[in-house]
């Protein structure tokens, strides 16, 4: 594929200089975050338009090989919902979390590390990357166990949600060789326990917990909304942990997004310099996030 096929009329009126313009001043971001790790979380209901996945995947590559070190881990909720749904099934989720029994579990493995990794693998590698698809199984990536869910008004309630992990160990060593030897590690939410049982792990608590033992310099989590929104439907672009207690307890924040700024205070106190929810269906929203002065989303601080 030639570098011109993927020209269009708005950008060939863009004078030459213009250009040159907008290219260098990518340069201070290109040196400050060279040989940096990020961590891109791959939502589920981000992948499903084909430019939007190109783009993301070209982002990808072009980040890998201006020196930075883009790990993704992918979701893929919508699409274990289509798969269950062809087998008669219907997914349910509490506080966020799947209810999984080892029929959806299966399904689950087949979905994540199949069908969606495989795609993104493909797309990346296509778009001049080389992408590697691994589990938490691969290398001893992701130890978990059953995870336990306290009811969130009565903490004294526990809910049985089946198969769905929380992390336990994270050895990072198979994703630290992948990423020295100019591979893209591309990791589906997927632990193994200690009688090599799988466990369903939310993605973005994947991310996030990986985010802060690869010491990334940010997490960065794609999603279908431009931000963490108020109760009036309006984006918050700065949250600090105080505020998102208050905008949970009052039931503004809910459904995927409770895991999601679960991960991500997490990892902001863990030390990830920036962590930010954006939103995935904006083309070149990577590129835009980390090589370009443009602010997206919401920024997640511990303080
Ligand atoms: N306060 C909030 N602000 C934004 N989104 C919210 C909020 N509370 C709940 N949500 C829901 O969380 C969803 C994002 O989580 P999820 O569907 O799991 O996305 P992903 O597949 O990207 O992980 C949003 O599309 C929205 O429906
Ligand atoms: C326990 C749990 O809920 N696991 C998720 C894993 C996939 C995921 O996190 O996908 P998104 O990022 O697209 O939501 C699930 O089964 O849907």
């Amino acid at each position: 594929m030639s570098a011109s096929a993927n020209a269009s009329p708005a950008l060939d009126a863009i004078a030459p200089r213009d250009k040159a313009d907008i290219l260098a001043r990518a340069l201070p971001y290109i040196r400050k975050y060279h040989g940096k790790t990020m961590v891109i979380k791959y939502g589920g209901n981000a992948m499903t338009d084909p430019a939007l996945q190109q783009a993301f995947a070209e982002d990808v590559v072009l980040l890998k090989l201006v020196g930075i070190n883009p790990i993704v881990v992918h979701g893929g909720g919508p699409q274990i919902d289509n798969a269950l749904n062809k087998v008669g099934k219907k997914g349910h989720f509490i506080q966020g979390m799947r209810v999984t029994d080892s029929e959806t579990m299966d399904v689950v493995e087949w979905v994540l590390a199949g069908e969606v990794q495989q795609e993104i693998v493909g797309l990346i590698n296509h778009a001049g990357g080389k992408a590697v698809g691994l589990t938490g199984r691969d290398g001893g990536l992701i130890r978990a166990r059953k995870l336990k869910m306290l009811d969130k008004d009565d903490p004294a309630k526990e809910h049985d949600i089946g198969q769905v992990g929380e992390i336990d160990k994270i050895d990072p060593s198979v994703v630290k060789a992948l990423q020295d030897d100019a591979f893209i590690p591309v990791i589906s939410p997927i632990g193994f326990g200690e009688h090599n049982e799988s466990y369903n792990i939310n993605a973005d608590l994947v991310a996030s917990k990986l985010a802060e033992i690869l010491k990334a310099e940010k997490l960065l989590l794609l999603t279908n909304i431009t931000g963490v929104l108020d109760k009036q439907g309006q984006l918050l672009t700065d949250l600090t942990s105080q505020r998102i207690d208050e905008l949970v307890a009052d039931g503004t924040i809910s459904g995927g997004m409770l895991p999601k700024i679960a991960g991500a205070i997490d990892a902001a106190k863990c030390g990830v310099n920036a962590v930010h929810i954006i939103d995935g269906r904006v083309p070149h929203v990577l590129l835009l996030e980390i090589l370009t002065d443009q602010a997206f989303g919401t920024m997640i601080r511990a303080r």
